[in-house]
């Protein structure tokens, strides 16, 4: 088997004698059934997941078949190995793990993480068994022996991750452990606990002790579940060389209304499902080029972020169970994806570590840059390589569009969906809602995040608000537009459900991580909501793997298209009406309609429902004018272009139908008509920088350290700490201008600050 870096080393050249750019290396594993998976009907089940060209299984990537055996729906996907039902973890180790670890001796890093849904194999293929040691034990052994020969020294340390917090292993009452930044931005895991190791059995005692410790418990889908994501680090000295291994048993995305979780089981659930969400935006902005790379949503994310567009070699082992398809295609999307990212991998012991640097200028040439303002941005670096200052962020742009693999074998229409990582056979579309006002979603964080989450389960279905149809074409980002349709709704800034598509048996509801807010949008289509849907909430939003991690999330069906209303089916908010869940569990597979109470779906409700029940005055007298008016939806619009001029910016709501595509620069997408005059073009463009530029430094605020805050002009201790309070009650407090108020900061402050940006750069 080749070596992974050395394959990346001649694929992508050398960035500098000890430098190079090395891409996370993907592997499918997929275990066997289970018996409990086997019916007594069929002896042989058929895995959802085959391995097409066995013939190249050994060559530089594989494709993969996944089908699903009860629809037509079939998605292929390019990795870099494939390791079927009768392959030994012994194979795996041999062929992907073990030739990272001389690396290890020479002072590099490196990660392997076992990705997958709950039950999927990951802990088998870490830990292994008796009879089948697993990835950890068997690089552990490895490094042993090669520690002998180079007469070096090995210490682990083992952590879990839970509930987002970290929890030293190897310290009898699993003490918490403190993430921080150093100050060249380096994560430091304060008071993590490093054991020596100098044989197996050594090794054995004190690993075995930590798996114990490790928070696992029972749930519908796996006996043994694990609650936590688990990091055993092996650190290498090699006389003044240092080299670290992380092997990581990644806690498995869950379902939760296959696996029934209730109460502890249903908040563990949604903080690992959140946490893998987060991770999904991680490589999903990496991918897209992003300015801001979200590795600070979560600590999982955090943790990875060396991994993940940074120095170390990372592998990833997607682990599949053969028996679901739709695990298997959320699995298999985002391993493809992963494979895309580019790490630079250095000398530990020699490199520069990047540093974290607020830098408004720095921002804005990013985004510029995610525009595709090209040349603005090479005056704006004048004659500095693109290697210097390799910050994380300016890493990503050294990535080449060689750099994104394909295969030649695969025929497909749509060859950069497939290279892009989303499945080649979709032809779904993404429902975006123009409203007018901006005020629903200015946080352009969220919008990533609900993007990147819809995209990546196939829900091709979003929302986007923007206050002119410009505005909106930017925020767009990575999809393009194929139709727009009028939609004859208006809706006001906290109303967020389309009361017109739910009448329609469309199944568009925004949820809230607000509960009053969810309330009121609630209410805002004729439905009421009370504390006793909590439960509810919680497990849908839960399955909805974001109910924490952003702003607004948009409850679904499964495949993004509408339904018939008679075919819509009914779920539930309230945890109470489970035999309705279940049923819906049934024939969606998936996301699913959730019904809104006193909003039955039926062929009645075609119409809008009473006016009685909405919430603010400004819909209410909205939907009346709405009743007494004939319902008018535009037919779909089918070119690229032209739709966008019939956006008005009055008060009406846009449903735009998109087709995913890979992402193209706003410039090169169409500036040609979602424009005016060139006054207007000019005016525009003038407004989004701003309007990026204000969102970026909210971005910012919401997420940065203290140490980070206080290099901010106008941000001391005082402020750092007190911005830092607000998160702990809302994670991302400050929303817009107005909201800096909350810090002390006045507009006019603010103002001077971009101002003083600005000059910056045209000087
Ligand atoms: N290669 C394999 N051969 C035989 N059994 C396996 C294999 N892989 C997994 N299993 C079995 O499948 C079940 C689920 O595996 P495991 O607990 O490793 O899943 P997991 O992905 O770690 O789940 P979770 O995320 O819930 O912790 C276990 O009973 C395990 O023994």
């Amino acid at each position: 088997m080749a070596n992974p870096a050395a394959n990346s080393q001649s694929s992508m050249g050398h960035v500098s004698s000890n430098t190079f750019s090395s891409q996370v290396r993907v592997v499918l594993r997929v275990r066997p059934f289970l018996p409990s998976e086997i019916t007594s009907k069929e002896k042989s089940p058929i895995p959802c997941i085959t391995l097409l060209d066995l013939d190249n299984r050994i060559g530089k990537e594989v494709t993969v078949h996944i089908k699903d055996q009860w629809t037509s729906r079939n998605e292929c996907y390019n990795l870099d190995s494939f390791f079927g039902q009768e392959d030994r973890v012994g194979h795996i180790f041999q062929r992907e793990v073990s030739t990272v670890i001389p690396g290890i001796f020479q002072g590099l890093h490196a990660t392997v993480f076992a990705y997958g849904a709950t039950g999927s194999g990951k802990t088998y293929t870490m830990e292994g068994t008796k009879d089948e040691p697993g990835l950890i034990p068997l690089a552990m052994s490895t490094i042993l022996s090669s520690c002998k020969n180079a007469q070096g020294s090995v210490e682990i340390a083992y952590y879990e991750i839970y509930m987002e917090r970290c929890y030293d292993l190897l310290e009898p009452k699993a003490k918490e452990i403190m993430t921080l930044d150093d100050k060249e931005g380096r994560l430091q895991m304060k008071g993590l606990s490093w054991a020596p190791v100098h044989s197996m059995d050594e090794f054995c005692d004190v690993f075995s002790t930590g798996v114990q410790r490790r928070k696992v418990a029972h749930t519908g889908l796996n006996d043994v579940s694990s609650r936590s994501h688990a990091v055993l680090a092996i650190a290498v000295t090699n006389g003044a060389v240092k080299g670290k291994l992380n092997l990581i048993d990644l806690a498995g995305n869950e379902d939760n209304r296959r696996t029934c979780n209730e109460g502890i089981r249903l908040q563990e659930s949604a903080k690992i499902n959140q946490s893998l969400f987060a991770l999904s935006n991680v490589i999903y902005a990496l991918n897209n080029n992003e300015p801001r790379i979200p590795y600070r949503d979560s600590k999982l994310t955090r943790i990875l972020q060396d991994s993940l567009g940074g120095t170390s070699h990372a592998l990833m082992i997607a682990c599949l169970n053969p028996a679901s398809y739709q695990e298997a295609v959320h699995t298999v999307s985002l391993a493809a994806r992963s494979r895309q990212i580019v790490n630079y991998v250095g000398s530990a012991n020699k490199k520069e570590t990047p540093k974290v640097k607020v830098d408004m200028e720095a921002k804005l040439r990013a985004w510029l840059e995610s525009k595709g303002k090209n040349k603005r941005i090479q005056r704006m670096n004048g004659s500095c390589s693109p290697f210097l200052g390799k910050t994380p962020t300016s890493i990503r742009y050294l990535k080449q569009p060689g750099s994104v693999r394909s295969s030649a074998k695969v025929k497909t229409t749509d060859r950069k969906l497939f290279d892009s990582g989303a499945p080649i056979s979709t032809t779904k579309k993404v429902y975006a809602h123009h409203q007018p006002d901006d005020a629903l979603f200015t946080d352009m964080n969220a919008l990533t995040n609900l993007h990147s989450f819809l995209h990546q389960r196939n829900i091709f279905s979003s929302v986007l608000a923007a206050n002119d149809a410009s505005l909106l074409k930017q925020k767009i980002g990575p999809f393009e537009v194929d139709e727009v349709v009028q939609h004859d709704i208006r809706l006001d800034s906290s109303s967020c459900v389309l009361k017109d598509e739910i009448c329609q048996g469309c199944t568009h509801a925004l949820l809230d991580r607000d509960q009053e807010k969810t309330s009121e949008n609630l209410h805002s289509c004729g439905a009421s909501y009370s504390k006793e849907h909590d439960d509810g909430l919680l497990n849908y939003c839960s399955s909805l793997h974001a109910y924490e991690n952003s702003d607004t999330y948009m409850a679904t069906q499964d495949d993004g298209e509408r339904l018939e209303p008679s075919k819509a089916v009914p779920l539930s908010l309230n945890g109470a009406n489970d035999d309705k869940r279940e049923k819906s569990t049934n024939d969606a597979k998936f996301f699913r309609t959730f019904d809104l109470p006193g909003t039955p779906f039926n062929e009645e409700n075609l119409h809008l429902p009473s006016i009685n029940n909405v919430g603010s005055p400004a819909t209410t007298e909205r939907i009346r004018e709405l009743q007494n008016s004939p319902r008018k939806v535009l037919s779909p619009i089918s070119s690229n272009i032209g739709p966008v001029k019939h956006l008005s910016s009055d008060d009406r709501v846009c449903l735009i139908l998109l087709d995913p595509k890979t992402p193209k620069s706003a410039c090169e997408k169409d500036e040609v008509g979602i424009f005016g005059t060139p006054l207007d073009k000019f005016n525009a463009l003038s407004s989004n920088l701003k309007e990026s530029l204000l969102q970026e430094y909210l971005a910012f605020l919401n997420i940065a350290s203290k140490e980070e805050l206080m290099q901010l002009k106008g941000i001391g201790q005082k402020r750092a700490e007190y911005i830092l309070e607000l998160r702990e009650h809302t994670p991302r407090p400050l929303k817009s201008l107005s909201d800096l108020e909350k810090i002390g900061l006045s507009c006019k402050q603010v103002n001077d600050m971009f101002r003083r940006a600005a000059r910056g750069i045209f000087n």
